[in-house]
């Protein structure tokens, strides 16, 4: 499918990337460049890359060159690409924000390269290559951000390449897509921590976590993060952030006069409409279910 990929940033998301990408023959040769060397030498070791390099060594004659690096150097690191892009390179990126990267990127960028923003909605509280998996984007959603500008053929590429990912694509205005991960990524994350800053602040608090079940374990998997990271996405997508909270705080408010007020008809309606909402949610994380059924089955 492709010649020559370069990923730039070979962490968590573009090992498991370059590992879907080597394992499923997706391109010739997968190329990684990452200023942090033991994970890139392990990024080798894994298979999901098939070489190591610098990025003016890396890019001529690239067909597909992914941004797969913190969302805060990203347009620092596409600017530095400029001048080794040969004529045709596709360039993508996974940011978890977007923002005004898109329209940045169609800025600065030659015409006769051609940028698609992109976000995989699939992902691990882990860092680093050493996480990666080369099934983390099967059955996912993967959003991409085309605009009027985007090249209707490296559009029609990078679709080839998510579903070849095994993963779903799916448009979205570069705006758009901000508002609606602020609630369904963002906000969840923002809760997830302060649920479990809530626990902390308590005197209590070695017997509470030691007591900690599923409940607990399963609404705050995603505090484990990395926090670098996410300071860069609440910051970035600050005004959706802010505006997700807002709707938050107004349902936690509700609940809790329900509960003040023995409201049990009304806290039951309540309950009843975010089960059924739950329960209805699309299966998007194959990897989860293997996972699941492997415990299952060392029981
Ligand atoms: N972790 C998730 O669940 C998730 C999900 C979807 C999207 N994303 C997005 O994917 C991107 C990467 O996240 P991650 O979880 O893989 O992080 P990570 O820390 O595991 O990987 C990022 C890699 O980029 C490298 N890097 C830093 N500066 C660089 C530079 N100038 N040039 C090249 N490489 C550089 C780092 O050394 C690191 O190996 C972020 O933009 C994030 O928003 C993350
Ligand atoms: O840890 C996970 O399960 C994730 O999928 C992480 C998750 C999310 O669902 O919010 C986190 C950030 C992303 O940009 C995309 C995915």
């Amino acid at each position: 499918m492709f010649k020559k990929v370069v990923i730039a940033g070979v962490g968590l998301m573009g090992g498991s990337l370059g590992m879907a990408m080597v394992k499923g023959n997706m391109a010739t040769e997968v190329v990684g460049v990452d200023p942090d060397r033991e994970n890139l030498k392990q990024a080798v070791r894994m298979g999901a890359v098939h070489r190591a390099a610098d990025l003016a060594e890396a890019l001529p004659g690239t067909d597909l060159l992914i941004l797969a690096t913190p969302i805060g150097v990203t347009l620092g690191v596409l600017e530095m690409a400029i001048p080794y892009l040969t004529p045709g390179t596709i360039i993508t990126d996974i940011g978890s924000v977007k923002g005004r990267l898109v329209e940045r990127a169609e800025a600065m960028l030659p015409s006769n390269v051609h940028f698609v923003g992109g976000h995989p909605m699939a992902g691990l509280e882990l860092t680093g290559v050493v996480g990666a998996r080369e099934d983390l984007f099967e059955g996912a959603a993967y959003i991409i951000t085309p605009t009027p500008l985007t090249n209707p053929t490296a559009l029609e590429r990078i679709k080839g390449l998510i579903e070849k990912l095994g993963a779903k694509p799916i448009e979205l205005g570069y705006l758009e897509h901000d508002g609606v991960v602020a609630f369904i990524s963002h906000l969840p994350h923002l809760l997830a921590a302060t649920l479990v800053n809530t626990i902390a602040n308590e005197p209590e608090k070695e017997l509470l976590l030691n007591m900690a079940a599923g409940g607990f374990r399963d609404t705050t998997r995603i505090a484990a993060s990395n926090s670098l990271m996410w300071r860069d996405i609440l910051l970035t997508n600050r005004e959706m952030v802010l505006q997700a909270i807002t709707r938050f705080r107004s349902q936690l408010e509700e609940m809790e006069k329900f509960i003040k007020d023995f409201n049990a008809v009304e806290l039951v309606k309540i309950l009843n409409h975010a089960k059924g909402l739950r329960e209805s949610l699309p299966e998007n994380r194959v990897y989860m279910n293997k996972c699941q059924e492997k415990n299952q089955r060392g029981k």
